[in-house]
């Protein structure tokens, strides 16, 4: 594993059953993302992004496979352990914001800071500096009705940073948005990504959203089937770097 790994994933399978059925969402998927990079995860309905995400934030266990996740080995941990390691080194950013509606945006945005060692003034410092990196401060004291989509989104975000994690995983995030909101968050995902050094992995389905990524990776039935780096030719950049076969 190089220095610069971020995520590294070797014949990870995800496999569920329902009823009779099996179905093999993700199957013995190989996959390498480099720390600071902003990747685009893509690929049909079905093929497995969401439930890579899940796999990779520790929301969800693997059915076989491994999977190294800045270091650690994600299925080793165990529940307590996990949730700390969770909010210790990953920021999540749902396509439906998932703010609390009681809570302000300040409050909101303090929530994760909870499980840290910091004091209550401490976790208030850091979420309102969290709120100023989104250009949310004059909307602090806000609840979620009394934004915008595009400002709830940014509040989520800046949930997302407020204890610092290395990896933001985003599922999503401008899929309820209008154009002018999405473009917003994606250009705050970069500077994110660019002025913070946030390794970003968010599934979208739209193209002009994958196109501020450096990175795509496309899946397909649960397999890799395409890396392209931003720039280069589709399939151009993919060679040797395909997994799974
Ligand atoms: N908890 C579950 N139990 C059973 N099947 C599931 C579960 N979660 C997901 N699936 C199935 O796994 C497959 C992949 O789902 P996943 O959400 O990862 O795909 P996706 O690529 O993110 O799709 P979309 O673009 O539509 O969001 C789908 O067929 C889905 O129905």
């Amino acid at each position: 594993m190089s220095d610069q790994s971020m995520i590294q994933a070797r014949k990870l399978t995800k496999v569920y059953k329902r009823g009779g059925e099996t179905l093999r969402v993700l199957d013995e998927l190989d996959l390498d993302i480099d720390a600071g990079g902003f990747f685009a995860l893509m690929g049909p309905s079905g093929s497995g992004k969401t439930t890579l995400l899940n796999l990779i934030g520790g929301l969800d266990d693997a059915t076989s496979g491994q999977l190294i996740v800045d270091g650690t080995d994600v299925a080793e941990l165990t529940g307590s352990e996990l949730a700390q390691w969770r909010s210790d080194n990953v920021g999540f950013v749902f396509q439906g914001f998932n703010l609390i509606p009681v809570l302000t945006a300040l409050e909101n945005v303090m929530l994760p800071l909870g499980l840290t060692p910091l004091s209550k003034s401490e976790q208030r410092k850091q979420a309102e500096y969290a709120l100023e990196l989104v250009s949310m401060s004059d909307r602090m004291k806000h609840r979620p009705r009394q934004l915008s989509g595009g400002q709830e989104q940014r509040v989520a975000i800046a949930r997302a940073i407020a204890t610092d994690p290395k990896l933001i995983l985003a599922d999503e995030p401008t899929g309820d948005l209008d154009r002018d909101s999405a473009n917003a968050v994606l250009e705050l995902m970069t500077k994110l990504n660019q002025e913070l050094g946030k390794t970003i992995l968010m599934v979208t389905h739209d193209p002009l959203a994958a196109e501020f990524a450096t990175n795509q990776i496309h899946l397909d039935k649960g397999r890799l089937a395409e890396v392209r780096e931003r720039g280069a030719k589709s399939g151009a950049a993919a060679a040797g770097q395909l997994g799974g076969e």
